[in-house]
């Protein structure tokens, strides 16, 4: 598969991405344009640009700016994209409060986090398959944000094995929550679209569990890993096919780290 990432922030946009090398049997919704003169290319940028680091080294502190290029047509998609990634981060917010209210925190104790977040939006597009059991549109794989809302039409072919909620919720959590693998499968006769919604933290963020969850009885499970390394590293292995495993959130879990 492939898709195209729209990055939102609280008030501001990124950029276009590429698809992570797990997918699969989708084609692009968008691209970017190629070619253009330099004026034409900024015409087509958009919104205030979303940090992150340059690259994974921990000692690196360069940082990057991503910047969403919009393409000509469809003219409204430009729009259409920002409001609804603007309704996206309302919402993600509302989920954020219940799931700090769920762990017995105040509603708003994890707010801050997303200040200047690095969330993006992705548009799917799964073209028919004759052969479905021998495509996959995307590999199994666990989201490492916070959250992920989906939005799809109705031709299915989203599989999940568990709970609903991202990793990075998990490391929080100190495993209250747990962060659900999925893949998509799909379909023989019908093209299949989806729109998800990647709530991530500031690329600052140093994610380690919330210390209100841990004590002598229940120790922290994972050591604190800075998110912005994270993604750098995450996305240096998806597509550079590196020979490296694509960095996971067990990574950080010390409680295998104790028995290596
Ligand atoms: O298209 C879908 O239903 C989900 C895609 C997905 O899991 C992802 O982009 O991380
Ligand atoms: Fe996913």
């Amino acid at each position: 598969m492939q898709g195209v990432g729209i990055l939102p922030g609280d008030q501001p946009w990124g950029a276009f991405g590429e698809a992570p090398k797990d997918r699969g049997c989708v084609e692009e919704v968008l691209c970017a344009e190629p070619g253009g003169d330099e004026e034409g290319q900024k015409e087509r940028q958009g919104g205030e640009p979303t940090i992150i680091p340059t690259s994974h080294e921990p000692d690196d502190k360069e940082l990057t700016e991503w910047i969403n290029q919009w393409p000509h047509y469809p003219p409204e998609l430009r729009e259409a994209c920002q409001e609804y990634a603007q309704e996206m981060v309302k919402l993600a917010y509302k989920l954020m409060e219940l799931v700090a209210l769920s762990l017995g925190l105040p509603g708003d104790k994890l707010y801050g986090f997303f200040k200047d977040q690095t969330s993006f939006i992705r548009l799917n597009h799964y073209p028919p398959c004759p052969v479905p059991h021998l495509a996959l549109g995307v590999g199994r794989h666990k989201d490492a944000g916070a959250l992920t809302i989906l939005a799809q039409d109705d031709v299915g072919g989203l599989e999940v094995k568990r709970k609903i909620d991202g990793e990075w919720i998990r490391v929080w959590s100190n495993d209250k929550y747990e962060s659900v693998d999925h893949r998509v499968m799909v379909n023989s006769k019908r093209e299949r679209f989806s729109i998800p919604f990647f709530f991530n933290p500031a690329h600052y963020t140093l994610v380690k569990p919330l210390e209100e969850l841990t004590n002598e009885q229940n120790p922290a499970k994972y050591r604190e890993y800075s998110w912005g390394k994270f993604i750098t590293t995450k996305k240096r292995s998806n597509f550079q096919k590196l020979n490296v495993e694509n960095i996971q959130i067990y990574h950080f879990d010390m409680t295998i780290y104790e028995v290596q």
